[in-house]
């Protein structure tokens, strides 16, 4: 039985946890799957490298308010994903060779298979020729999430589609529906609306991306009403094949009614792999929602165990998976001065149509909490970038401790939200305040930025 110093389960974030510093160690590292996780295969990066050619594909239908017409011819969807996919996948095969042959690893053993702990700190992988059992003193589990499907009866027969196998398909359909209306539905529903596709949302609740700050929910709902079939407060009764796709029986406001597609792409979350990992058997404890149980230096109730990524952190996103195996990264190299992850001010952005970014309380977050707050809104359509581009639908919306002028939450729904959110997420994370903030640098005239610099000082602050 083989042992280790340490051994990292997933090379998402886990795989940037070694370097020269742990040359000295005897390093295992464990991936069933294809090396560099999530985000660089089937997440983040080829879902924006979709999303971009989106932006552009939209672009032309957006001109005619400007008084420019132009038409979208066509959509090349299979250089698209071989672009994309010629991009990515030599990345994946690279990170993979240097873990394997490079010199700077000739500590580190990769194995290729699927882990499941057996006993305390013993691991056993399955591998094509058998299985093989490790110990070792260190683990970190960075072994993320799956995508998972609700039980709807004739689901699991009908065929359907996840994000990990949407992009990969051989052409477009004419028309896709989308099970959930979080950040996987909303940006597909972006990618294969602008590409020409008749997108339907099915969404249980009466809001798409309800975890938003409800003003913004509430725009991007009657946005995508405009671009897309939305049905609101349905359930799911029954999926069927069909002779064209797919069918889905829906009980709603109205009484039953179906929706039909070519294709049917499940986006209705997310679980933690703690389950596969059985990480149980090592002493691991778990949250109600699968999350491995960490404290604020990412360590597990087992000594030597840490987690990082999304099998413990409910934020799911690769910013704050890099930052904890950073964490992580220290903490090994230095286990008697660890230092704790930062969680105070974690942002987003859903990369739909209008882009969406959001950092710190929503209103509603901040009056369960009885928090005391103000709040201001800017329109795009108030500052000149706005006029410029015709804007009449897109805002930032800021809500701000009244006695100190400290910003406790930045909500905005528009064009470049995601790049307009980072100077707030700045001043959050360095605690400066509002007036101090709108009134202490120069704002570039006429830039998307001024948005920000009016919400600031919209502000109803006490002083
Ligand atoms: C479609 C999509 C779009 C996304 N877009 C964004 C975005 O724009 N911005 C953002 O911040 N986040 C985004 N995310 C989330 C982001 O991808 C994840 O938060 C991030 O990848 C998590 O990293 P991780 O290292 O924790 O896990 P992962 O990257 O999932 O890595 C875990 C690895 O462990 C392996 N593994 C799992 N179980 C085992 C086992 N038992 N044995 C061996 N190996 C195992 C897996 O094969 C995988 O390679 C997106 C996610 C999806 C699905
Ligand atoms: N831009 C980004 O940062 C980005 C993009 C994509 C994904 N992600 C990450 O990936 C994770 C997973 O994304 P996701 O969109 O699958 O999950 P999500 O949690 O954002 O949304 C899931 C949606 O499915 C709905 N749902 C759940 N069960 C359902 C059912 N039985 N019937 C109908 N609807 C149901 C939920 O109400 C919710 O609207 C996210 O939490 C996010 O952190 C991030």
């Amino acid at each position: 039985m083989p042992h280790y110093d340490l051994v990292i389960i997933g090379t998402g974030s886990g795989n940037s946890i070694l370097d020269q510093r742990f040359a000295d160690k005897k390093v295992a590292i464990v991936e069933k799957g294809v090396f560099g996780g999530t985000c660089l295969n089937v997440g983040c990066i080829p879902t924006k490298m979709f999303v971009h050619a989106a932006d552009v594909a939209a672009t032309p239908a957006a001109g005619a308010r400007l008084g420019v017409d132009a038409r979208l011819e066509r959509v090349r969807w299979p250089e698209i994903r071989d672009r994309i996919f010629g991009r990515i996948d030599p990345i994946a095969a690279g990170g993979r060779e240097y873990r394997i042959e490079h010199e700077d690893n000739a500590n580190v053993t990769v194995y290729e298979g699927e882990a499941r702990f057996t006993g305390h700190k013993e691991l056993a992988v399955a591998l094509p020729g058998g299985q093989e059992t490790l110990t070792a003193d260190a683990f970190v589990l960075a072994a993320g999430g799956r995508a998972v499907a609700p039980d709807i009866p004739g689901l699991a027969e009908s065929g359907y589609h996840t994000s990990d196998t949407i992009m990969r398909i051989d052409e477009l359909p004419s028309r896709i529906v989308i099970l959930g209306s979080g950040f996987i539905g909303a940006e597909f529903a972006h990618v294969f609306g602008s590409f020409g596709v008749e997108v339907t949302i099915v969404a249980r609740s009466g809001a798409l991306l309800r975890v938003e700050d409800d003003d913004v929910s509430r725009r991007y709902t009657e946005l995508a009403a405009q671009r897309f079939d939305v049905r609101l407060n349905r359930k799911t009764t029954r999926v069927r094949r069909t002779a064209a796709g797919v069918a889905l029986d829906l009980e709603g406001p109205g009484g039953a009614e179906t929706v039909e597609g070519d294709l049917l792409l499940v986006a209705t979350g997310r679980h933690p792999n703690s389950d596969v990992l059985d990480v149980a058997r090592t002493g691991v404890t778990t949250l109600p929602s699968g999350h491995v149980e960490v404290d604020e230096y990412q360590r597990t109730k087992v000594d030597g165990i840490y987690a990082l990524g999304d099998i413990s952190s409910w934020h799911e996103l690769k910013h704050v998976a890099n930052h904890e195996a950073r964490v992580v990264q220290h903490n090994l190299l230095h286990p008697d001065e660890p230092i704790a992850a930062d969680h105070r001010f974690v942002p987003h952005a859903v990369f739909t149509s209008p882009q969406i970014a959001s950092v710190g309380l929503t209103e509603q977050d901040a009056a369960a909490r009885g928090v005391r707050y103000v709040t201001a809104t800017q329109d795009y359509a108030g500052i000149a970038y706005g006029w410029a581009m015709e804007d009449t639908t897109s805002f930032a919306k800021l809500l701000a401790d009244p006695a100190t002028g400290q910003l406790i939450g930045a909500h905005i729904i528009g064009p470049q939200a995601s790049t307009l959110i980072q100077p707030l997420v700045q001043a959050m994370s360095f605690g400066l305040d509002a007036r101090s903030m709108a009134r202490g640098q120069y704002w570039i005239h006429p830039a998307m930025p001024e948005l920000i610099e009016n919400a600031l000082l919209n502000l109803p602050l006490e002083n």
